[in-house]
């Protein structure tokens, strides 16, 4: 059977599509190469370029390849551009995943994979403890809405028509691929890590740290930063454990672990051995105090283990890639 990657040229996409080579599974990629790139991926991996609201066409690739399964990372990512332009984020996130959806359902897939988003729970009151699935959710983006609602229609497909499903709220994703075949490469990403590396390395003038009257110990806020590969992992499990029978399912992908913002930037000073100039800046619009995950249920439902929590591995791995690119753009 062949598996559909949507989003396949992008960040998170790209290592799951070598995640599915690596387990010797047919693959076949989607992405409309809006923020993806194509070198990302492996070269023997069709790639069709179309947007997926493209029903002809994504039914024809369903056919083509005899696809079986869907996960979609296709959408758009950025929480402070989805409080500018919501209508773009409802467009590109629901409007287009309820098209992607309709094709699945015609098609009688036998699993679809979807990428949520721990923005689904907004601002958390009580961060005594990590957040678990069954919290009141209660977005305060409209990135964190436009995620909320594709699940929603994904919960009501599944009762209406069977369609099997598991959505995966991810918190916040890092690091690259250990072997180095792909990473995030995107030149104006906004994510704490990356940015922090670009300005280690010389790429970006300045690092803001967005916020320090946050009620958390250092005043800055706190996430929980999950390793590419193992959410990656965490997918080709919630796949199989589909196939295999088990219900549509809604999990966090976390470790459970919270750093916050100056401790991300001491533990990139470390890995670069050197100081870095930090601007302590403004709030961002958008962003809660605290996001950390219980993922006990990913782990009972899936068996998932993940092997590289680690967050001097994550910024490891990310420089790496950061080295890569910067090599890349010299000789090239
Ligand atoms: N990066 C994170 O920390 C994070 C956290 C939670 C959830 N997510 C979700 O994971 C998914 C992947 O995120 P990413 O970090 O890899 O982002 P990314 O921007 O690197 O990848 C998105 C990919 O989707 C493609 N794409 C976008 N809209 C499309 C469309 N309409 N049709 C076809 N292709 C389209 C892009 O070209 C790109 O290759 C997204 O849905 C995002 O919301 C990411
Ligand atoms: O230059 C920066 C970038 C980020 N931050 C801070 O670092 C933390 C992490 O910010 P990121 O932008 O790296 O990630 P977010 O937590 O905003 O969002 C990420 O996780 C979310 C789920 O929690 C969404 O899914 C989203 O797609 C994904 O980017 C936040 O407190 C942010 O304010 C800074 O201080 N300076």
């Amino acid at each position: 059977m062949t598996i559909l990657v949507t989003g396949g040229c992008g960040y998170i996409g790209s290592h799951m599509t070598w995640t599915l080579k690596d387990q010797g599974r047919d693959v076949v990629v989607f992405d409309n190469l809006s923020t993806g790139f194509t070198n990302q991926i492996p070269a023997d991996v069709p790639l069709i370029v179309g947007d997926i609201d493209d029903q002809a066409l994504v039914a024809k690739v369903i056919d083509d390849h005899n696809v079986e399964a869907i996960i979609h990372f296709a959408g758009s990512i950025v929480v402070p551009e989805s409080i500018t332009d919501p209508l773009g984020y409802y467009l590109n996130n629901t409007v287009k995943s309820r098209s992607l959806i309709e094709n699945a359902v015609k098609a009688k897939l036998k699993a679809f994979i979807f990428s949520s988003t721990a923005a689904v729970y907004g601002n958390p009151q009580d961060t005594s403890r990590p957040l678990i699935e069954d919290l009141a959710l209660d977005p305060i983006s409209p990135y964190g809405s436009s995620k909320l609602m594709t699940e929603i229609m994904l919960r009501d497909a599944s009762r209406a028509y069977g369609l099997r499903y598991a959505a995966l709220r991810y918190f916040n994703v890092a690091g690259a691929d250990p072997k180095g075949r792909t990473g995030q490469s995107t030149p104006e990403a906004t994510h704490l890590i990356k940015v922090a590396n670009q300005v280690a390395l010389g790429q970006r003038e300045r690092l803001a740290v967005f916020g320090t009257d946050y009620p958390t110990p250092d005043g800055t806020c706190i996430r929980d930063y999950i390793h590419v590969s193992d959410l990656a992992a965490a997918h080709a499990l919630a796949l199989q454990v589909l196939l295999d029978g088990q219900d549509s399912f809604v999990a966090n992908a976390g470790y459970g672990q919270g750093y916050s913002v100056l401790e991300v930037v001491k533990a990139v000073r470390e890995q670069v051995n050197g100081a870095f100039d930090v601007e302590m800046t403004d709030r961002r619009p958008g962003d809660p105090a605290q996001l950390v995950a219980d993922s006990s249920r990913l782990r009972s439902l899936t068996g998932w283990q993940p092997e590289h929590n680690d967050l001097d591995q994550i910024v490891r791995d990310a420089l790496n890639w950061e080295r890569h690119l910067i090599e890349q753009s010299v000789s090239g």
